[in-house]
């Protein structure tokens, strides 16, 4: 073995970046966003304040936040080719892989591709966030045989966004939910898909390649999949006894257990699902069935007394997503979406200062005597 340094498996524990933007901070359990905690945030303020923060660093007044707004919706429409492109797709294509193409494609309709710079990456950025719900919204729609929807510039942009997937607009409970669920999944510091994006952005790649590549990381199982897989597992079960046993049995299984774990808060809980775990306690008592309330505190319990390991953000996403009514493939794209704010302010700060991401390696494969070699020629 030939080795040039310390080898940590799945970079645990190291340093990859230094970042403004944000820290978990696991000591004062709190995940800063800017200088403040992304949990009060997420009861005080909106997902375009969260917006406005990463991509400017600061708050907005209540003008800049109405001209945030306007600039949103002036982005909304997406080219009538990546519709196109997205109904060529064969109808099994999953969601997250039409975002995906939809992303790629939207580099070849911007005329300033090879600036880099902060003022137009972030210019770019709100094309992203204002483009991004429609292509999610439609791609699944496109795929699932349904009709093309247009955005609703009354709506806000969260409520838009829920008018778009579902073809009915929110109830103010509802909208309030799913922007908090946004404001929740906005930001997280390094996850795999936002070091992806920075690993693209580090060759000076640019932004579409950047997202487009932290689509492919985020739709992973280990990552954003693991919200669309934790609803899958909630429906297959149906009753509390039988999810408990479920768990169980994945457990003896030696199955990683989809909604709980988490690399930096390993032995407590996230603490974004503490809020999505009320938010969904708010929908169930209004609906008045609390099944999946129920269920989800059960499976709690078995985890913590069985593994040690508690719920992660896509645990209790999952069912809020499911009481908001609104289509399970759709929730690891809806988790992007979210995440589009901070892969950009990633991005920007990447390409403001940038060195390239290129690692070592220990290796330990084999050396070959070249004498040896020369030995074997015909
Ligand atoms: C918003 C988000 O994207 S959060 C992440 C969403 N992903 C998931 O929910 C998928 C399920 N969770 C996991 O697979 C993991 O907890 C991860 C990927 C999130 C973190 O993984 P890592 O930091 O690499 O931890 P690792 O996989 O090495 O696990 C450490 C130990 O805990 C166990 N473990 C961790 N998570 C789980 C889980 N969800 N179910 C069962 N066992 C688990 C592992 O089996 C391992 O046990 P061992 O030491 O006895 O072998
Ligand atoms: O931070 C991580 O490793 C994954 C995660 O929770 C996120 O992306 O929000």
């Amino acid at each position: 073995m030939t080795t040039q340094g310390n080898y940590s498996p799945g970079l645990d524990g190291i340093i990859a970046a230094e970042t403004k933007l944000s820290f978990l901070d696991t000591v004062h359990s709190e995940i800063v966003i800017q200088g403040y905690d992304l949990i009060k945030l997420s009861e005080s303020h909106d997902y375009l304040d969260i917006v406005h923060l990463l991509l400017h660093d600061r708050f907005p007044t209540s003008e800049e936040k109405a001209i945030q707004e306007k600039t949103l919706q002036d982005e909304y429409v997406v080219p009538e080719d990546i519709l196109e492109i997205l109904k060529l797709l064969p109808k099994k294509t999953h969601p997250m892989d039409g975002l995906r193409t939809g992303i790629s494609a939207l580099a070849g309709f911007d005329p300033h591709i090879n600036d880099r710079s902060s003022t137009v990456n972030k210019k770019r950025a709100y094309t992203l966030l204002g483009k991004v719900p429609n292509i999610v919204a439609n791609s699944y729609r496109v795929l699932n045989k349904q009709e093309v929807v247009s955005p609703n510039k009354d709506l806000s942009y969260s409520a838009n966004f829920y008018y778009m997937i579902t073809g009915k607009e929110p109830s103010a409970v509802e909208e309030k939910i799913f922007d908090q669920s946004l404001v929740l999944y906005s930001e997280h510091e390094m996850p795999n898909s936002t070091f992806t994006a920075r690993v693209i952005a580090s060759t000076q790649s640019d932004l579409y390649g950047a997202l487009t590549g932290a689509v492919a990381s985020l739709k992973g199982s280990l990552h954003g999949g693991a919200n669309e897989a934790v609803m899958y597992m909630l429906l297959e079960a149906g009753t509390v006894e039988k999810f408990e046993q479920l768990l169980k049995q994945k457990l003896v299984n030696k199955e990683k257990i989809m909604g709980f774990g988490h690399r930096v808060y390993m032995k407590k809980m996230d603490p974004r699902a503490l809020i999505m775990k009320k938010a969904l306690k708010q929908l169930c008592d209004a609906k008045g069935d609390d099944l999946l309330y129920k269920m989800c505190e059960a499976g709690e319990v078995v985890m913590e007394r069985e593994k040690g390991l508690y719920p992660n953000l896509d645990y209790y996403a999952a069912p809020v997503y499911y009481m908001l009514g609104l289509p399970i493939e759709i929730y690891t794209p809806i988790f992007f979406s979210a995440r589009t704010v901070g892969l950009c302010a990633h991005v920007v700060e990447q390409h403001a200062n940038n060195r390239l991401f290129r690692p070592r390696v220990n290796y330990i494969g084999v050396r070959h005597n070249h004498n040896v070699l020369s030995n074997l020629k015909p």
